[in-house]
């Protein structure tokens, strides 16, 4: 840290604060995540994960990696500083005057180029969001915040905890069903119609409202001064079926909608790792050296619960649990129990109290000990988790999903008013030309998803269960 000056603290996160530095060497400015390290290890392997994945990611739309290190007690990870902020700030900033077609237009193409990137490496972001999203001071869209990340296609890789922010999280999340590369598509959908409309697509009042909204595809039509390729694209990013939704590659190259895109885009933006490679502008060394600084096998073999704070000793199960799927129709039990919950603000997660995450369990070897079949349920478990959700309250967050105890404050969506926001109210009736705008369906685009399914609802169990 001697080489570093430290010029102001810009924020705190959840594992930390991040702070601005400048270079002693170089003069340049740069922003440090301070993670302390947790004694909890399944956070601690979460913030090394973050540090490692943001080194092997090197692109003009994902915040650039410097270095990390261990220091003291903390883990810094030393990365680009984006001096615009990020893109919700940008957002809100607006107040009711909209953007233009070509900036929308630009942002996007550069957002779908940072995530198209990080797909190709088989790695879902997993928390795709405004906040997540930061500018350059030239104006530049940059990916940031790996902290949620998954790599993908390794039979280690057992990152199966729930990550997300309720207002942006695809309705198979809300089925249950594993996370895959289509639930980025469908989170930078919300970031797109966030552009264009300056609101959130799904914003309620409860979470029964949100999770039908979310699971119907129900939003408010873009305005129709938009062109007719932005508001195509919308609706098949909110395409309820993860398969019918375009890939961010059919997206950037076969879509209505790419052409418009790409005219926004320099060659260098769509590079892949290979020409990167060859160019010299990927380091694969100093992506190892990282690896093996923070211990490349932690990556792996991690057991996480995943961007949320939890009560002490729930982290502690290393019990390698088969994988379970829902029987049929969870969504329907999920709304039933949520329908009495309130969904409350939260801009932190470093909240106190009692809380919800998902988490990872795993053998040692991070793989099923006995290679046991995957289970089904007996009986419909949502009822059973969400009957134990019922008596928590349902925390907001624009990191992750809550559950807290003991509030509770009306929903404000991360793009409403703060006052008087008739998020429930009749929808804007809009002329649609609904023939131009019938998608087709995406069966030759490419799919993958992560390899557990997502079991973050029998994660909210155990806690429940162990208090
Ligand atoms: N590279 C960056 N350049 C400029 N600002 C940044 C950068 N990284 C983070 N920030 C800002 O620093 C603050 C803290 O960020 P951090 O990622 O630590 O936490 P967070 O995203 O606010 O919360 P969480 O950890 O829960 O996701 C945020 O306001 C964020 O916008």
């Amino acid at each position: 840290m001697e080489k570093y000056l430290l010029l102001k603290v810009i924020g705190e996160g959840s594992f930390g604060r991040a702070v601005l530095v400048r270079c002693k060497s170089s003069q340049e400015q740069y922003v440090v995540k301070e993670i302390q390290l947790p004694k909890n290890q399944s956070k601690l392997e979460n913030s090394r994960r973050e540090a490692i994945l943001l080194s092997r990611m090197k692109h003009p739309h994902i915040v650039a990696f410097r270095e990390a290190f261990e220091a003291d007690d903390l883990l810094c990870i030393v990365m680009e500083y984006c001096s615009g902020g990020d893109l919700l700030q940008r957002i809100r900033q607006q107040k009711t005057t909209q953007f233009s077609v070509d900036n929308i237009l630009k942002w996007f193409a550069q957002m779908c180029a940072g995530a198209k990137h990080i797909h190709d490496k088989r790695v879902l972001h997993r928390d795709l969001k405004s906040k997540n999203i930061f500018l350059a001071d030239n104006g530049t869209i940059k990916l940031g915040d790996f902290g949620s990340a998954c790599i993908l296609n390794s039979s280690k890789a057992y990152a199966h905890t729930y990550v997300g922010t309720p207002y942006y999280v695809a309705p198979e999340i809300w089925d249950n069903k594993p996370y895959n590369n289509k639930s980025d598509v469908w989170s930078l959908g919300c970031v797109l119609y966030e552009l264009c409309t300056l609101r959130h697509p799904f914003q309620a009042s409860s979470w029964k409202s949100l999770i039908l909204k979310v699971c119907r595809g129900a939003y408010p039509p873009l305005p129709n001064h938009l062109p007719y390729e932005l508001q195509y694209l919308v609706k098949q990013m909110f395409k309820t079926n993860p398969k019918d939704r375009p890939s961010l590659h059919t997206i950037l190259t076969s879509h209505r909608v790419s052409r418009l895109l790409r005219t926004h885009l320099p060659s260098q933006a769509t590079v892949t790792e290979e020409q990167g490679s060859r160019t010299g502008r990927w380091n694969r060394e100093e992506g190892q050296k990282v690896a093996n600084l923070l211990g490349e096998k932690s990556l792996i073999k991690t057991s996480t619960y995943e961007g949320v704070e939890l009560p002490s000793g729930c982290c502690e199960s290393t019990e390698s649990g088969p994988r379970k799927q829902w029987a049929a129709g969870p969504s329907d039990t999920v709304m039933q129990v949520l329908a009495n919950a309130s969904l409350i603000s939260s801009d932190s997660m470093a909240s106190t109290g009692q809380n919800l995450t998902g988490s990872t369990h795993e053998s040692a070897s991070g793989e099923p000990e006995d290679g046991r079949q995957r289970r089904r349920w007996e009986k419909d478990p949502p009822e059973r988790i969400l009957s134990l959700l019922g008596k928590a309250q349902l925390r907001r967050s624009f990191s992750t999903f809550l559950i807290k105890k003991g509030d509770d404050d009306p929903l404000v969506g991360p793009l409403s008013q703060p006052q008087g926001d008739e998020t429930d109210g009749p929808e804007p009736e809009m002329m649609v030309d609904e023939y131009r705008l019938q998608p087709r369906s995406d069966d030759e685009d490419t799919d993958f998803e992560e390899e557990s399914s997502c079991d973050w609802m029998d994660e909210v169990e155990k806690m429940f269960l162990e208090h």
